[in-house]
């Protein structure tokens, strides 16, 4: 069990903690993040953008996302491992959708599913709460509606698309929802969903008054340029650090410098003799 559990996500807005969430889908990196101390881990399917090579996320699998949620609980040992609900995963029936979510829980480890949307999903969030799977909404930019939206672009500018995301917001927390996530939604509309709500919100692109904040660890370590939406901050510049190392190997490796001595294993001059 995590240390951080759904109920501390709960307490935590109560008492004013900022949740932190990142993605991992990796062993290592979920065991670098739960080690600096993250509250939650998300096996995000934007797995497909930044592992897989997509264009959107709209060809992960469900499988794709347990492959990848098994190896981040097992590097997760205190934060609270949440597994991307994938497109086409929670659509289809309440029978699937236990089935998909039953699959994150049992088969990968994962605490809690997320799953997109608002009003269309709220009997399958209904469904998994009765089957004792905890869920995290997921509003705003949706990346799972991409051919719908036409584009990764900012949601509830409008009057009617924000009171309606107000609206799905409170359906999500009445059908058992125990967080929001949030995701590129003006600040001031995030305050006034944060303030309607009992459960946490946690943004991405949502501004300063959400009860947490998530980003892709990749965007903030600087180790994924396809795109920087205006959201992210980028903490430090792994990918510029990544390739001065490989530059510096590819040099040395000419020049003979590495390997050295210590590198090396070696053998008794009498059997190197006989093998000659
Ligand atoms: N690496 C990565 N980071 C993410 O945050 C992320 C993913 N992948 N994949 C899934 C979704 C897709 N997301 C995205 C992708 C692009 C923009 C973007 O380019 N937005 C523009 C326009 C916003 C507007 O003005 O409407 C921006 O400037 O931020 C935003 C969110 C967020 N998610
Ligand atoms: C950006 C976060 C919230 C997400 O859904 C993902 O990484 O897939
Ligand atoms: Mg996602």
């Amino acid at each position: 069990m995590s240390k951080f559990t759904t109920a501390s996500f709960i307490k935590s807005k109560q008492e004013g903690h900022i949740i932190s969430m990142l993605t991992a889908y990796d062993y290592s990196t979920a065991k670098l993040l739960d080690e600096a101390g993250v509250d939650s881990i998300l096996v995000g399917d934007s797995l497909g953008m930044v592992v897989l090579g997509y264009e959107n996320t709209l060809q992960v699998t469900v499988d794709d996302i347990i492959h990848h949620a098994k190896a981040v609980s097992r590097g997760a040992k205190k934060a609270l491992v949440i597994a991307d609900m994938p497109f086409l995963s929670y659509h289809i029936s309440i029978e699937d959708t236990i089935k998909n979510a039953g699959r994150m829980i049992q088969e990968a480890n994962a605490h809690a599913v997320k799953l997109e949307g608002g009003k269309e999903v709220i009997d399958k969030v209904t469904a998994l709460v009765k089957a004792q799977i905890p869920v995290v909404g997921h509003l705003g930019l949706t990346p799972q509606s991409v051919n719908m939206m036409g584009g990764f672009k900012v949601q509830g500018k409008e009057e009617g698309q924000a009171r309606e995301i107000i609206e799905d917001a409170k359906l999500l927390q009445e059908a058992g929802a125990f967080a929001i996530v949030l995701e590129c939604v003006p600040e001031e509309l995030a305050k006034i969903i944060t303030e309607n709500l009992e459960i946490p919100t946690i943004g991405i692109g949502a501004g300063k008054y959400c009860d947490g904040q998530v980003l892709v660890t990749q965007d903030m370590l600087g180790m994924f340029s396809d795109f920087t939406p205006k959201f992210v901050k980028k903490y430090c510049d792994i990918g510029g650090n990544i390739k001065e190392a490989v530059a510096l190997f590819c040099e040395e490796i000419q020049k003979g410098s590495f390997p050295e001595k210590k590198h090396t294993f070696s053998i008794d001059a009498e059997i190197i003799k006989k093998l000659y």
